[in-house]
């Protein structure tokens, strides 16, 4: 049977980078892992065996390095559009260039002294951040986004008046614990413009990520879809240059632990959580005329 090459793609995968910039005994560092992928005219690596058009993968792992320190890393996204720009354009087989980009936070030891060079990992939140350069239509797309951001709101948050067919037993709620892993991923309405550098998107990330954690805060709750909903319409009526963004929640339930047998009371007080099975509320929210391209499926992101 006849068979044909479809879509195709390669590049080193999890790059892990720490750059460390020194200011004197303050030291700055950031935590990278940056995957690229390359795609162009790769028929005959696949077809024939030939490697003339490849460039290592060996290479892009290297690049990684040396881009960090030559141009250090102001921003996840300006460090891979960088990146992105040096594959498609310093190299004629290359058409398009996706990096992505996971960024680990440290926040500073207090030390009695002045603090310089000591630092602890925060959270389990990660941000993310994936740059695609196509360089026949010079077009970019910059996604940023974050994950394992777990929030909790202690009350305003029921849920009833659902469908209830044979098999329903969960008893309705007018105050129940509302807890979320927050992954979202929103697009910007960037087009290059030569600002690889462009460090205010280390701004542009923490306003969202305040939006997000605002609306989740503020909003009053009658379930996980309509705090979904406000969160990402929070971000959009607030950013200019953010068009969509997509969320991913997983419901991190807990329920009342039964303290009955022991004659105990339980006014809302004592919960207990299960990891799974959980339900996952996921939706896109995009400004009004705006078309999807954030991936509907984001566990596949970075
Ligand atoms: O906020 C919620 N949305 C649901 O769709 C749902 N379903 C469920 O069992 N609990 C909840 N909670």
């Amino acid at each position: 049977m006849p068979t044909v090459l479809g879509q195709n793609q390669y590049g080193k995968a999890e790059t892990r980078v720490v750059r460390v910039t020194r200011d004197g005994p303050v030291h700055h560092i950031r935590d990278l892992n940056v995957s690229i992928a390359l795609s162009g005219a790769m028929d005959d690596v696949h077809l024939s065996g030939s490697n003339a058009r490849v460039l290592p993968t060996d290479t892009t792992k290297n690049t990684v390095f040396a881009f960090a320190k030559e141009y250090g890393v102001a921003s996840p996204e300006g460090f891979a559009a960088r990146l992105a720009h040096h594959f498609v354009t310093g190299q004629e087989a290359i058409g398009t260039a996706r990096v992505r980009v996971e960024e680990y936070a440290w926040d500073r030891i207090p030390t009695p002294g002045p603090a310089g060079h000591s630092f602890v990992r925060s959270g389990r939140e990660t941000r993310t951040a994936q740059v695609t350069f196509d360089g026949a239509g010079g077009r970019w797309q910059v996604l940023s986004g974050l994950k394992g951001l777990t929030v909790m709101n202690t009350t305003d948050s029921e849920f009833h008046g659902y469908v209830k067919d044979r098999y329903t037993t969960l008893p309705e709620t007018r105050d129940r614990i509302l807890a979320t892993e927050v992954n979202a991923c929103w697009r910007h309405a960037w087009d290059g413009g030569g600002e690889e550098d462009k460090d205010e998107w280390d701004e542009a990330f923490e306003r969202t990520r305040g939006h997000l954690l605002g609306a989740f805060a503020e909003t009053y709750s009658f379930s996980l879809q309509q705090t979904l909903y406000a969160m990402g319409s929070r971000v959009i009526e607030q950013t200019p240059g953010i068009d969509e963004i997509r969320l991913s929640l997983p419901n991190k339930h807990h329920f009342l632990a039964d303290l009955a047998p022991f004659g105990l009371a339980n006014d809302n007080e004592v919960y207990y959580t299960a990891d799974r099975p959980y339900g996952l509320i996921e939706a896109t929210v995009l400004r009004e005329g705006a078309t999807a391209a954030v991936p509907v499926d984001l566990t596949n992101l970075p």
